[in-house]
């Protein structure tokens, strides 16, 4: 009896401090897994967010993005969350009146002001680019193009966004930034595959850009943009040509068919039976044509249509300098351009015109296409008119010259053959994020793609880490002191039976 009652008395599950260090213990435990399990829960209702303003020649789109706020090292995958479209025309078409300039933006930052939540106001950057139809208005009025940027900027501080500044964006940025949304959006960079080119046609510029096969970078640096992403090393060739952009060009075409200053001028680039009267001012107030102004010309002409696609091809090719190359190859005007290589993302006016022409479809070929264009262009005005009532006659009578213009500039300028187009996809959007240079110009200014790939997890926090500490040296010190109050009645334990 005695016996049994020191055994008892000796046995460490009956010595209090053994069941407090148990409790603790078991305490610990609980609360090591709590913490982390908490920790790594995903957080999916919380994201930060970033707002681009593409202020384009044509029209300024507003666009949202959003990430998740517990992947913000760099990880978390970035898409679209809204945009808008700013009513109106383009920034650079306020130079006469630069407040409206600010005030045509109003409308897209109020929802903006809605889509992004309250408490992330402050501390969602706000970036304004502008491209070719402000680099245009730079290079022909530079007091006007900084009167229209600080109306702009003016509009934009009185919201609550971290607003981080509104700039023109070179060529070759809006060009990169393209090719770096597109590729993004296609996880291509991330897991290191094969790019996509991309081809960006504005209203004012247009851009190439894509990994050549081959690339002498040497043979024209200005064309060559280095990229370390996630670890790859990328050499990016990239031109944007101003004045190229299917409007400016369109005044370039009507230019050299009016040089001589007529009073009318029939058109292939315009559907037969179509007409109107145009001011010669208005057609030569762009630094693209102004210098080829008549110098006698009447107040007005008229532009009368004549449908006719080949010779709409001919009007096209002189805009093109084909002649003068000094590099191994060139696309036009002199320019370097290497091999065309790989598939190409087509986007902006690219995607608009034809998909207008129903023309996306990628199983057509160049010649089918081509064949299409050619009978859009020769039907008459008054059909195209009765075939498509709802859309904007302004873009209705231009998409014969569009279309006739994305076949010669892909194929003579840029060198495109039937083998290479029908790698061309004409896009607006991957995976719900518009195709264009903002996700791209965010994702630099914001370093969310990161050189270097890491693989190991991400850190956590610092409070993470000292809380898993204390509790794990905790959970030591009780092991430890468990297994010596054991040890203390181990041996005599074994001894008992030899007693009785
Ligand atoms: O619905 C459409 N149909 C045809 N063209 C469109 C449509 N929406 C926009 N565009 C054209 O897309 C082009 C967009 O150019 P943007 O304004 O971005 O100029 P930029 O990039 O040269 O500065 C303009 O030529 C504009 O007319
Ligand atoms: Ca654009």
């Amino acid at each position: 009896m005695s016996a049994q009652r020191e055994m008892k008395e000796k046995n460490p599950w009956h010595k209090p401090l053994t069941i407090i260090i148990t409790v603790i213990g078991v305490i610990a435990i609980v609360a090591l897994v709590t913490v982390a399990g908490l920790q790594n829960r995903p957080v999916f209702q919380k994201y930060k967010y970033g707002i681009v303003l593409d202020a384009g020649s044509s029209h300024t789109a507003l666009y949202i993005y959003k990430w998740p706020a517990e992947k913000d090292n760099n990880t978390g995958r970035i898409e679209q969350k809204h945009s808008c479209k700013v009513k109106g025309k383009g920034i650079s078409s306020y130079a006469a009146v630069p407040e409206k300039a600010g005030t045509s933006l109003t409308e897209c930052m109020q929802e903006a002001e809605m889509q992004v939540p309250a408490w992330r106001h402050q501390e969602t950057p706000l970036y304004l680019g502008a491209t070719a139809g402000m680099r245009l208005l730079n290079m022909e009025n530079k007091v006007a193009s900084d009167k229209v940027f600080e109306a702009v900027e003016k509009a934009l501080q009185r919201f609550p966004f971290s607003y981080q500044g509104a700039r023109i964006l070179s060529g070759q940025e809006e060009g990169a930034f393209g090719w770096v949304t597109v590729n993004y959006l296609d996880d291509r960079l991330k897991q290191g595959l094969q790019t996509t080119g991309a081809l960006d046609l504005g209203g004012a510029s247009t851009q190439i850009s894509f990994v050549p096969h081959e690339y002498d970078i040497s043979e024209s640096p200005s064309n060559a943009v280095a990229f370390q992403l996630y670890g790859n090393y990328y050499n990016l060739y990239t031109h944007s040509f101003l004045c190229y952009g299917k409007d400016q060009a369109l005044r370039m075409a009507l230019a050299h068919q009016t040089r001589s200053g007529p009073i009318a001028i029939s058109d292939p680039c315009f559907h037969p039976d179509y007409s109107v009267t145009r001011n010669y001012n208005t057609l030569y107030d762009s630094p693209c044509v102004s210098e080829r102004k008549p110098k006698v010309a009447p107040l007005n002409f008229t532009h009368t249509g004549e449908g006719n696609f080949l010779q709409c091809q001919e009007v096209i090719r002189s805009l093109f300098n084909f002649k003068s190359c000094k590099y191994s190859k060139c696309s036009f005007n002199g320019i370097f351009q290497p091999p065309v290589q790989g598939s190409f993302g087509a986007f902006s006016a690219y995607y608009f015109v034809m998909n207008f022409l129903n023309l996306t479809d990628g199983s057509m070929s160049l010649e089918t296409i081509t064949n299409y264009v050619a009978n859009y262009c020769s039907t008459p005005w008054d059909q195209i008119k009765k075939v498509y009532p709802d859309i904007n006659e302004k873009y209705l009578a231009e998409y014969c010259f569009s279309g006739t213009y994305i076949l010669t500039l892909l194929t003579e300028g840029y060198n495109f053959n039937t083998e290479t187009f029908s790698k061309i996809k004409f896009i607006k959007e991957i995976k719900g994020s518009d195709a264009g240079w903002t996700l791209g110009y965010m994702l630099n200014l914001t370093n969310m793609i990161p050189a270097e790939t890491k693989d190991s997890p991400p850190l956590p926090h610092a409070g993470y880490v000292s809380i898993v500490t204390v509790i794990v040296l905790l959970l030591f010190i009780l092991v430890t002191l468990f297994i010596l109050s054991f040890r203390s009645i181990w041996p005599k334990c074994s001894k008992e039976p030899q007693i009785v």
